[in-house]
């Protein structure tokens, strides 16, 4: 049973409904040092495979591990790589010149790399490339793992690359379904955008697709690239899930009156909604009810919002530290991480982006969480 200091550490789906309005009985996760995974997303042809032989051959002193994924889409298919050696698939690990590791996982999950790690040792980072026309949520969920399972790898982000020549048109590309196209959630799921092949357009269309991602998710960065030639320190360590983004905040806030620019699909996009006071743990449970299990808001449209991703740094009646908040679909953790500045007023923030977003509705519903001061912010 943890002590009253040591609440709101909350990983979880859907859970049963409790008809008591207890708070999650939660304690906070042990610190084990743990290997970052990173997840590298972007639509067929973008250049995932060139950024991950740029990462392999730059000098980082970290062993790297790169993993070929294969996940959730069934048992074999076959995609020849070109990290190290053109052309081939490596079923087994695969040791390159400076120490660097390359495999094909077809398992699904944590449990596959963990098992890799025990016959080949630890390696100081993860790259896993998914597949061009794979959705990142799915594949970020297995990663996202809940500290108290104690595992020895974590997610540290999603890097997407973009082709700027065809970025406009994977992001505005119609599904028949109707359904909202992989490159778009592959943006939006993003933390770190790479806008690379700049040197097949021009500025007007490099500005152009730049406010077309922008449109979609206005808080990750973007960094135009040749041949995804980046400074390395911007794409590894990002922490993007155990940090609340400050700065993507500020850039989101920044560019909110900007946004608009008439791509086609303007269904998925970015809200940064920020509310004075504190909520209760019951409001925090309230919040991930009906914003990320039920869906039960409503726009004035009709139309249910769906999250993909949510970020948030709030106060919590009674919790002397302020309390940040992640969620992946419905995946969500809620986790105190430092104490509120002495003068700082009391307030939580909150990045989301997904489909239907009302920004009205939204903040309409955040206040109605909050027990004091309900002073909305500019
Ligand atoms: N002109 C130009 N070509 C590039 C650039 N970056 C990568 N390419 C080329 O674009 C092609 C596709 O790059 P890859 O790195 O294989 O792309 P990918 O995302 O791994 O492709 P898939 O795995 O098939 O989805 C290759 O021929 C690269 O050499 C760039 O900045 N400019």
């Amino acid at each position: 049973m943890p002590d009253d200091n040591n609440v709101a550490m909350v990983v979880g789906e859907m859970p049963e409904q409790d008809d008591d309005d207890e708070a999650p009985l939660l304690v906070d996760a042990p610190d084990l040092p743990r290997v970052p995974v990173t997840i590298l997303s972007g639509y067929l042809g973008a250049g995932k495979t060139t950024l991950l032989n740029y990462i392999l051959t730059q000098q980082h002193n970290k062993k790297v591990a790169v993993i070929l994924n294969e996940f959730g889409e069934g048992s074999s298919i076959e995609k020849s790589m070109n990290v190290g050696h053109a052309g081939e698939l490596y079923e087994e690990w695969l040791e390159l010149r400076n120490g660097c590791l390359c495999c094909s996982v077809k398992d699904n999950g944590v449990k596959a790399i963990e098992n890799l790690m025990k016959k080949k040792g630890k390696f100081d980072y993860i790259l896993l490339e998914t597949t061009g026309l794979a959705d990142p949520g799915p594949i970020a969920s297995l990663f996202w793992v809940d500290k108290q399972l104690e595992s020895e790898v974590y997610l540290d982000g999603i890097i997407t690359v973009l082709d700027s020549k065809y970025a406009q048109k994977n992001i505005t590309e119609k599904r028949p379904d109707g359904q909202v196209n992989e490159a778009v959630r592959q943006v939006a799921l993003a933390d770190l955008l790479i806008l690379n092949k700049t040197d097949l357009v021009d500025e007007a269309q490099l500005q152009f697709t730049t406010q077309l991602v922008r449109d979609i998710n206005s808080s990750a960065p973007i960094i135009n690239t040749q041949r995804c030639r980046v400074d390395l320190d911007k794409l590894l360590d990002l922490h993007a899930y155990d940090q609340f983004d400050s700065q993507g905040y500020e850039t989101t806030l920044e560019g909110r009156f900007e946004q608009g620019s008439p791509h086609l699909d303007q269904r998925v996009r970015t809200v940064t909604v920020e509310v004075r006071g504190s909520v209760t743990q019951k409001g925090l449970d309230t919040l991930a009810e009906v914003l990320l299990w039920e869906r039960s808001l409503v726009t004035p449209s009709g139309e249910h919002p769906l999250i993909y991703r949510m970020k948030g740094l709030v106060s919590v009646v009674g919790e002397e530290r302020r309390v940040m908040l992640q969620a992946v679909k419905e995946l969500y953790e809620a986790e105190p991480v430092d104490a509120w500045p002495p003068s700082s007023p009391r307030s939580c923030k909150f990045i989301i982006i997904g489909e239907n977003l009302d920004e009205g509705t939204i903040r309409q519903f955040l206040c109605s969480l909050i027990t004091e001061t309900s002073i909305t912010l500019p």
